[in-house]
């Protein structure tokens, strides 16, 4: 079947606990929002392959006849490329030109896309934030592999006439994963993947060294998300501990070690909130982890003055938070127990937003990686998409 027009979507994600320590080996619990990113991609008779990538204010056009020259760096690979190598990467950002880290974005679209050179056009929304830990560089990444790996007729278009949504199977998701994955390689140098697993996969993942355990039996847990909209770059962060970890091997080892460990811990305790009735001691244990995790990202040195602030300011409120994602800025998580009066939270959320932050509310646990019919996509996202 050929693809003239494909809508897909993928979630961000929040990471509970082992954050930076997963990109070193060790367990990283973590979980799908119910935020999402879009993807139209639509086939064209332009001769053209143009990008539009809103949330970033990007947007590029080529002609078909201008990406030809790229294609040699193909010839006789065709069956070979399975993963981004520098060289790849070095063509395509001196063909962009990129002086923006921003581009980069762009890169994505040419990765699983090298057997064909088809006349396109890419649009993409996000209702996340971009750079502030909910994993919209993977959310991006897999919507991208998705709708590429379909137009190239690797994998099917899995939504039939009546359908709303339609979801893979296993084995295509795992390609889209592994695809996505690569995309996080150029977005963020050296990812975990467990970032692109979400995004794939949804629910709550336990995620160690490449490993994908999908955690089916975990509570409703109420989570705020808090914005402290201050700019950071995971690949920069991600840096930054590298190098404490080879400037200071014995004293930074035993705090990934010690993340590990609250992971367990918490995946245990989760998992005990399932099987047991669900007393006070359970958050309270939930709570101590999310306080000595949050310590342990500042010695990582991926805190930030705004996110202690923020911290504080939920602890007036006997409320624990942590930093999600990259840190240095970003996003936390509070987890909210459930006998928190709402007024107690609006009051919160009011001294939040005092500090210039953003705060959502939101539900986890939504489903990875979909093809939509357009009537199922809300409006506001399809009049954004069909702008372009
Ligand atoms: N909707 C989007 N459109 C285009 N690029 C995006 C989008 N979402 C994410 N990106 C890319 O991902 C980068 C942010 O990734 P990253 O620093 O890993 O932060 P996070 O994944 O936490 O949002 C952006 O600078 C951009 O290159
Ligand atoms: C810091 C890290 O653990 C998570 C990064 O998440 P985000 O890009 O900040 O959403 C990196 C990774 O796992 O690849
Ligand atoms: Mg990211």
């Amino acid at each position: 079947m050929s693809v003239e027009e494909l809508l897909v979507s993928a979630p961000g994600k929040a990471i509970l606990h082992g954050e930076h320590a997963v990109v070193h080996g060790k367990v990283a619990l973590a979980v799908s929002l119910n935020l999402r990113t879009y993807l139209r991609l639509k086939a064209t008779t332009t001769g053209k392959v143009s990008i539009n990538l809103p949330n970033i204010d990007t947007f590029v056009c080529w002609d078909l006849s201008e990406l030809q020259p790229l294609t040699q760096y193909f010839r006789g690979k065709r069956d070979e490329i399975q993963r981004v190598d520098g060289e790849l990467v070095r063509i395509l950002r001196k063909f962009v030109g990129a002086t923006n880290e921003n581009l980069d974005s762009c890169f994505n679209a040419f990765i699983s896309n090298h057997n064909i050179l088809p006349s396109l056009t890419v649009s993409v929304w996000s209702e996340l934030p971009t750079g502030a830990g909910l994993g919209s560089s993977a959310a991006y990444s897999v919507c991208l592999a998705a709708a590429l790996l379909c137009l190239s007729r690797v994998i099917p278009t899995p939504l039939k006439e009546c359908d709303h949504t339609a979801r893979w199977c296993q084995e295509d998701l795992e390609l889209i994963n592994s695809w996505a994955f690569q995309g996080e390689t150029i977005v963020h140098g050296n990812p975990s993947g467990v970032d692109n697993a979400v995004g794939t996969w949804g629910g709550m993942l336990r995620f160690l060294a490449g490993k994908i355990i999908p955690l089916n039996r975990v509570p409703l847990l109420r989570i705020l998300l808090t914005n402290t909209k201050v700019p950071r770059s995971t690949k920069v962060l991600v840096a930054r501990l590298k190098d404490k970890m080879n400037k200071f091997p014995s004293i930074m080892t035993p705090v990934l070690d010690s993340v590990n460990a609250i992971s367990c811990q918490c995946e245990k305790v989760l998992s005990e909130m399932t099987s047991q009735p669900i007393t006070g001691e359970h958050y309270n244990i939930l709570e101590e982890l999310i306080d000595i995790n949050q310590h342990h990202l500042n010695v990582m040195g991926v805190g930030h003055p705004t996110l202690d602030m923020l911290c504080r300011v939920t602890l007036a409120k006997g409320l624990h938070s942590k930093l999600t994602g990259a840190g240095g800025g970003g996003c936390a998580i509070t987890l909210l127990r459930p006998e928190t009066h709402s007024m107690v939270v609006q009051n919160m959320v009011q001294d939040l937003k005092d500090c210039g932050f953003d705060c959502w509310e939101t539900s986890i646990g939504g489903p990875g990686v979909q093809q939509h019919s357009p009537l199922t996509v809300k409006q506001e996202i399809m009049e954004i998409l069909n702008q372009y």
